[in-house]
């Protein structure tokens, strides 16, 4: 199992990023955290490093959202230890906020405003100085492909621009660590392919860190450079997708090629991989109900 970036790559994307080069965008040792009986996140170990775009995988139930709340400082960290940037989300808990970008997997924008209101309502929040607020919620909505729709209410957008929207309002802030949770869950192949543009693009032109979960393995293996395979609250395996899938091809003898991630997943994580592929079969009902509900609504 392949479980650290390769250090040549992170240095040179560090660089880009313009942050110290020995810390990473994220570390996570030891992260646990229950709901009642229930062990959503259970010894998470995870290391991302700067200026990459970094696949959190797994099906409904795995654990990424409630790990995801628990990095940008939602939920508080019972057990365990967290990191952004080297500094301690416990302790520094405002510091580390101005430093993310996040884009739940709720509908977070506001149908009755325009898309620039929606996006200078996130610059007002995240106090983005008053003199730079124009040029950077026009910088935003260009940076989405928005500018054109921009005067338009958010209500009468597809879902692929209100995802795209949503990255906007999480981009004004320029934040360093960028961290989407499904962002591409109830759009159409083209809608999606718009999003992971846009993904690239800000990536591309700003270094910056990006974090997504994904239940497509499809997608993750294209856009992120490292995944990590979230299974029942744990890490089964992290690395480079053609990586992981090199390393079971050898194990089986099998030509990578023919080797997906889902093979991969499905070897590391057994029969749990259901859900991956057939949402309904994984997680329980609060689960389902709330992936379908947040499907419907970007439709
Ligand atoms: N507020 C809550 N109260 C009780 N149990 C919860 C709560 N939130 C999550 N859980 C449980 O914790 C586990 C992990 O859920 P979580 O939402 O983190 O998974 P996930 O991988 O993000 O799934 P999805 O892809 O559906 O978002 C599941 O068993 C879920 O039922």
């Amino acid at each position: 199992m392949t479980t650290a970036p390769a250090a040549g790559d992170a240095r040179t994307e560090a660089a880009t990023a313009g942050e110290p080069a020995d810390e990473p965008a994220l570390r996570c040792t030891d992260l646990s955290y229950s709901f009642g009986a229930t062990k959503a996140v259970d010894g998470l170990d995870l290391e991302v490093a700067q200026g990459e775009v970094f696949g959190l995988l797994g099906p409904n139930g795995a654990g990424k959202t409630t790990a995801i709340r628990a990095i940008t400082t939602l939920l508080p960290v019972p057990a365990g230890k967290i990191t952004v940037f080297g500094l301690d989300c416990a302790r520094k808990r405002m510091q580390v906020r101005r430093l993310l970008g996040y884009v739940p997997q709720q509908l977070s924008a506001d149908s009755g405003l325009t898309g620039r209101e929606n996006v200078e309502l996130f610059a007002r929040v995240f106090d983005v100085p008053r003199s730079e607020r124009r040029a950077r919620v026009d910088e935003a909505l260009t940076a989405v492909d928005l500018t054109d729709a921009a005067g338009r209410l958010a209500g009468t957008y597809s879902g692929g621009m209100v995802r795209r929207l949503e990255l906007a309002q999480a981009l004004v802030s320029a934040p360093r660590l960028l961290i989407l949770d499904e962002p591409t869950i109830g759009l159409d192949p083209l809608a999606r392919a718009g999003v992971w543009d846009c993904i690239a693009q800000v990536r591309a032109g700003t270094g910056m860190t990006v974090l997504v979960t994904t239940h497509y393995m499809d997608e993750a293996d294209e856009h992120c450079r490292r995944v990590a395979l979230m299974h029942r609250g744990r890490i089964r395996a992290v690395g480079a997708p053609s990586e992981l899938r090199a390393e079971l091809a050898a194990q089986l003898g099998a030509d990578p090629e023919r080797v997906s991630l889902e093979d991969v997943f499905r070897h590391h994580a057994g029969a749990g991989l259901a859900g991956a592929d057939r949402p309904d079969e994984g997680g329980d009902f609060r689960d389902v109900r709330r992936t379908r509900s947040t499907a419907a609504r970007l439709r």
